[in-house]
């Protein structure tokens, strides 16, 4: 008999012991059903039996086991619930930093390939988490959006967004509530968007007359493209274009480099967003100039509505119509609604419209027309439709949009080749969750890769190959795919509560402007000579900008006056 004391608790181990084999060992169906092997079982537990009550256990050897076991049980608990994403081993400090490819979206991809569809790694103090698969990606936009709503702005994206007041930058907050209400009936109703095509057909009038003043020299195709959004946007949001003449424009082309190098600067691995304690230093500078950048672009919207403040609102309305975006906005401040925003609110909020009208527009229009002219017999597919709907002897109306299925496949293979926002704005979980059996801690740096699902061989066929038939519809006249971010093999507006809400006048800009010069001139490369590769940003653009050269398609001259 052995007792074992721990405290004031008395086991009776011998008799636990005793009852296993004199009950069950010994009884004949048992033997008769296990056979020998059980004889053997018995002898060993009779063994242990006699040795066991031989033994003095010590209290203090009992107390480390039962602690042991504790631990033991604990640990296995704590750890099956941090099981971190798998992912490549970095530098002690610096983490995986010396080894990433500055194209993250390729470096990433690649990871992915090793790693599987979520993996993590160290970037300084920063956790970054991937995620390449749809799957996985409809998980954190859709299934868990609640928790992965906000925001980590990086440096770049803290001081361009003044102090991360602009909806991209901001946490879903009531501040991010609002603004999102603002611009989607505000500007981009349904009721706005159809009162607001006037401004986009003088837009893209304006720029066929100038690219058919310049037909038989090159053309940078982004380029236009972009002045044309920028004089679209500003008529909608305060009445008349920034730039009244496209060619001679200094304002227009300074606001374009200044975006550009926002863009750059956004997608810039700042050391500084890595090392927290190294952020005074600003060791790139990319503080400094991103500062110097929205001074530029502030400087434009000051004047705006300083101009606004002064002069008389009803003037506006008499011109236009209606009341602009501007002056919706400057009222609600007034009335001080709870949808009131103060000035550098309104400045934050006309940033993320400039931004987004502008420089995602031009790059999509750049890569299709430069797909396009990499693959004629596609280009004349969409010429044939373009005279079949619209007529050689007309221009292309936005009522003639809906019927141009086939630019429609053609604009949706782009922009499944080339996602313009590749890994989409940076979500940050509120608290830690759970991925497919892994950790993702709160806080972590977490990007949806969706320039690998684009290109995933498991959802699409030949993914390497531009085929807009993928995108043609289906018997019925429906598509599988559209940019509200339902089908998570196709997301290049994102998805769930923090997708585009600019797809309405993002999908409409950039489809009037590709018919009109699709549509109105024949394109040829300079020295016929193409390149295609791309240059990684929060936009992702084309490593050379896209020249091609115009000439006349409409017999009808005054067709471009
Ligand atoms: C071709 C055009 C456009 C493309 C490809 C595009 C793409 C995107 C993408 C991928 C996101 C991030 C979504 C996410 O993180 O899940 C985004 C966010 C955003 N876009 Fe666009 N966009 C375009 C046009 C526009 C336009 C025209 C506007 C405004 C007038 C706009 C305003 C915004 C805003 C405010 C956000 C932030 C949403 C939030 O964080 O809640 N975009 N866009």
């Amino acid at each position: 008999m052995v007792y074992l004391q721990y405290g004031r608790s008395i086991l009776r181990h011998s008799k636990v012991l005793k009852d296993t084999s004199e009950s069950v060992l010994h009884h004949p169906l048992f033997y008769a059903a296990q056979g020998v092997r059980y004889r053997k079982l018995e002898v060993i537990l009779t063994t242990l039996r006699k040795m066991i009550s031989h033994i003095q256990w010590p209290w203090y050897f009992v107390l480390l086991t039962c602690s042991i076991i504790t631990f033991a049980i604990l640990w296995c608990k704590f750890s099956s619930k941090a099981r971190l994403p798998p992912g490549p081993r970095g530098l002690p400090l610096l983490g995986y930093l010396p080894f990433l490819d500055p194209n993250l979206h390729h470096g990433y991809t690649k990871l992915a390939q090793r790693y599987g569809p979520i993996f993590m790694l160290k970037l300084g103090s920063k956790t970054h988490i991937v995620v390449s698969s749809s799957d996985l990606a409809k998980v954190v936009l859709r299934e868990q959006d609640e928790i992965f709503a906000n925001r980590d702005p990086p440096i770049a994206g803290t001081v361009i967004s003044y102090g991360g007041q602009s909806i991209v930058w901001s946490d879903s907050n009531s501040l991010w509530r609002n603004m999102r209400k603002v611009i989607s009936y505000e500007v981009l109703s349904n009721k706005n968007l159809q009162a607001s095509s006037t401004f986009r057909q003088g837009g893209v009038t304006k720029a066929i007359k100038h690219v058919y003043e310049t037909m038989g020299t090159e053309v940078d195709i982004g380029g236009i493209a972009f002045l044309t959004s920028l004089n679209v946007i500003t008529s909608i949001v305060w009445g008349k274009s920034l730039v009244e003449d496209v060619k001679s424009t200094n304002l227009g082309v300074e606001f374009r480099e200044a975006i550009t190098k926002i863009v750059e600067l956004l997608g810039a691995v700042n050391v500084s967003d890595l090392f927290p304690v190294l952020s005074r230093f600003d060791l790139q500078g990319v503080e400094r100039e991103m500062k110097r950048q929205r001074k530029i672009v502030d400087a434009i919207f000051e004047r705006i509505i300083k101009e606004r403040i002064a002069n008389k609102p009803e003037e506006v309305v008499v011109k236009i119509g209606r009341k602009d975006f501007l002056q919706i906005l400057l009222e609600l401040k007034e009335q001080k609604a709870y949808t009131s925003l103060n000035i550098t609110q309104i400045k934050a909020l006309l940033m993320d419209i400039f931004f987004g009208t502008t420089d995602p527009t031009s790059t999509m229009v750049e890569w299709t027309m430069a797909e396009l002219l990499k693959n004629p017999s596609m280009m004349q597919k969409v010429k044939d439709e373009l005279k079949e709907v619209v007529g050689l002897n007309n221009i292309v109306q936005e009522s003639h949009l809906s019927n141009l299925k086939y630019l429609d496949a053609v604009v949706k293979e782009t922009f499944r080749l080339h996602p313009p926002v590749p890994l989409l704005v940076v979500r940050c979980p509120n608290e830690s969750c759970n991925i497919a059996g892994y950790t993702v801690p709160k806080g972590a740096n977490v990007y949806v890769n969706v320039w690998a699902i684009h290109r995933d061989s498991q959802y699409w066929d030949n993914p390497l190959e531009f085929n807009p038939n993928r995108f043609l519809s289906v018997d019925d006249g429906t598509t599988k795919f559209d940019y509200n971010g339902y089908n998570p093999n196709f997301i290049p507006f994102g998805s769930g509560r923090r997708m585009c809400p600019g797809v309405p006048l993002g999908e409409k800009m950039l489809v009037y402007f590709l018919a009109s010069m699709l549509h109105s001139f024949d394109w040829t490369l300079p020295n016929g000579e193409l390149e295609l590769s791309d240059k990684f940003g929060i936009v992702l653009k084309k490593n050379t900008p896209l020249m091609a050269i115009a000439s006349q398609r409409l017999p009808d001259k005054t067709l471009y006056m």
